[in-house]
């Protein structure tokens, strides 16, 4: 094994010194590395007049440079006083609309979109040092589109959606596997099985930021805000 640069210049600790786990940790996190490896450029002056377009874009190239799972994002709500939360859930599209992910009703995020539509959600793709940040309005589908959604998509999904009770207290792990199991022999069996707490719900962007990290630190944020029908575009400080 090459012990590299850092290793080398690493002060050899003596055989009696106590192992410091503070240290050991604060030297993991400093060895680490962002934007160490080539990655593309971004001319915000040639981006289109409303970021859908460059979402899917950067999406797709995130794809393409081999981004792991770059559909998935985090998604941040915040409860009636106020408190954020995030979580990390899928997205299963983006249209004129806007961005649409799937949950429980009754989840922690079901509730506080109940009480605060407001959501923000964020995409990190290290593959091609991009981050896309998201803001606007949240709405919940009405139970016809929220039932097509969900029997379009995967049994796994109809499984995991008929499990149910998203966010409660588990008991054991004994009684989550019982109700996994029925939930995925009830999908195979029924395709069509309603899970009336499951709802899509689709944020209406009212702000996009794009940045495309750079090596020397030569950041390009490209804002996006939403004024009447129009966006207007703006780039902000790295
Ligand atoms: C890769 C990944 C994808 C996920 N996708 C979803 C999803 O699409 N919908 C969902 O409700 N939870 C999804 N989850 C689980 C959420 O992160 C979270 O644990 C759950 O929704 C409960 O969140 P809450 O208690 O804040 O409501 C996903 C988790 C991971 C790690």
């Amino acid at each position: 094994m090459n012990p590299g640069r850092d290793a080398a210049e690493a002060p050899v600790p003596s055989p009696d010194a106590p192992y410091d786990a503070d240290r050991a940790f604060r030297e993991l996190l400093r060895g680490l590395r962002v934007w160490d490896h080539p990655l593309p450029s971004f001319d915000a002056s040639q981006a289109p007049d409303a970021p859908l377009p460059l979402f899917r874009r950067w999406l797709r190239e995130a794809a393409e440079a081999g981004q792991p799972e770059p559909h998935t994002m985090t998604l941040a709500t915040a409860d009636a006083a106020g408190d954020p939360s995030v979580r990390i859930v899928m997205l299963h599209d983006a249209d004129e609309r806007g961005w649409h992910f799937g949950s429980h009703r009754g989840s922690r995020k079901g509730r506080e979109l109940a009480d605060r539509p407001r959501a923000a959600l964020l995409f990190y793709w290290a593959a091609v040092g991009r981050q896309v940040r998201i803001e606007g309005t949240v709405t919940a589908a009405d139970p016809g589109e929220s039932a097509a959604a969900l029997h379009g998509r995967s049994t796994g999904s109809l499984a995991a959606a008929l499990v149910g009770r998203q966010s409660e207290v588990l008991g054991s792990a004994a009684e989550l596997d019982r109700a996994a199991d029925a939930a995925w022999d009830r999908a195979v069996r029924e395709p069509d099985a309603p899970v009336p707490d499951w709802t899509r719900y689709t944020l209406r962007a009212e702000t996009a930021e794009f940045f495309q990290g750079d090596a020397r630190r030569r950041h390009v944020r490209l804002n996006y805000r939403k004024d009447g029908a129009t966006w207007r575009r703006e780039l902000l400080w790295p």
